[in-house]
């Protein structure tokens, strides 16, 4: 649905060029949800923008829909771009008109009249749960309802394509949650590809089907959702997943870990950090551990969450038996699919 092609971004900065975007390639599927994660200055927005041309790369290609975006005139661009809907961190409502007109306004620069107006723009305020605010101003409703008016208005057009810049970033988590839900469902229902940029893995977590990793203007990483949370390859996707799965267990927890291990005459003990991802969670892993090891567990942290609708998540336990029953234990685990981290051993 949308190829992007070694696409250089280079601003004119105050102290010189600014490469925003370094040879970036990407291949986003027709009705997926994908994700573009990095921290602030990584050139998400300089990408996201390439993509309805709001920036046009300095180099490279962009192809929507079929349509090479690059080569169009300004015509074509114009006709390509009502494929392409856009969301904003700052809904960007004008505040003379209601939520109504607000909804309208491109149809009405489309020159729709006002029947087949209000054919498009009742059913779009109902899908996104505001048909009973239709004639209040945005100054009298919530951002979550801003945003809500927002993903209305860029649908209007009936978009192939929804591209959201930061989208949930100012509301509270509560609200981003009903956003993103709100976002799975017309994904769903209408089947539409959203692309999303954000620099909070929760948000990544709850909708994305896969994601790409910016870093300095390339993308770093990328893969299906659940693959790249159970097993990160590059360090910046690490750091940003601490938000979502702490590498550290806390301190607290590895003080009193510390205490037990320490304690005088028991059998060797190793603590164990284990990744869980998908369909191995549901297999009786723990008790194989006591039953078929015969290995004395204690769950010392943990936390069990869902990417994708699939398990996923962390435990550390502390695993205490025979020194070779502990190495079968870790083996009998990584052969059945948990990422296995020994953090410390007495
Ligand atoms: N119009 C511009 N002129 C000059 N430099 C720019 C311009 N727009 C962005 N940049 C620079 O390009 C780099 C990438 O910016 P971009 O906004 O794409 O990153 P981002 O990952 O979206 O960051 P943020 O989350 O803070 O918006 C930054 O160094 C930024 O300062």
């Amino acid at each position: 649905m949308i190829l992007l092609d070694n696409i250089h971004q280079t601003y004119r900065g105050p102290k010189g060029p600014v490469h925003a975007l370094r040879g970036v390639s990407l291949h986003i599927r027709a009705g997926e949800v994908f994700g573009v994660i990095g921290r602030s200055g990584a050139g998400k927005s300089s990408l996201v923008r390439t993509i309805n041309l709001l920036n046009r790369p300095s180099q490279g290609t962009v192809t929507v829909a079929g349509r090479s975006l690059t080569t169009l005139n300004a015509a074509g661009l114009r006709a390509a771009r009502r494929d392409i809907g856009m969301i904003f961190q700052h809904f960007n409502l004008l505040t003379s008109r209601t939520v109504f007109d607000n909804v309208a306004l491109p149809l009405e620069l489309a020159g729709l009249s006002r029947q087949q107006i209000q054919a498009r723009v009742n059913p779009l305020l109902e899908l996104v749960g505001l048909g009973h605010l239709a004639d209040r101003y945005p100054a009298q409703i919530s951002g979550g309802q801003k945003q809500r008016v927002g993903i209305a208005r860029a649908l209007a057009s009936q978009p192939k394509v929804l591209l959201s810049d930061e989208a949930t970033s100012a509301l509270d988590p509560e609200t981003t949650r009903s956003i993103l839900a709100l976002l799975q469902q017309i994904n769903r229902e209408l089947g539409l590809t959203i692309v999303l940029i954000t620099h909070q893995m929760q948000v990544i977590k709850q909708v994305a089907h896969r994601l790409a990793v910016m870093e300095a203007g390339e993308i770093v990483e990328q893969g299906e959702a659940l693959k790249v949370f159970s097993d990160p390859q590059n360090e910046t996707t690490r750091s940003l997943l601490d938000d979502v799965v702490p590498r550290e267990l806390p301190a607290n927890v590895l003080e009193r870990v510390r205490t037990l291990l320490g304690a005088p005459g028991q059998p060797p003990a190793s603590l164990l950090r284990l990744v869980f991802a998908g369909s191995e969670s549901d297999q009786p892993l723990l008790s194989d551990l006591v039953r078929r090891f015969g290995l004395d567990l204690n769950i010392v942290h943990g936390q069990i969450d869902e990417v994708q609708g699939h398990p996923f998540g962390t435990l550390a336990v502390l695993a205490r038996g025979a020194q070779e029953q502990l190495t079968a234990a870790v083996s009998h685990l990584r052969g059945a699919g948990v990422q296995v981290q020994e953090v410390a051993h007495a």
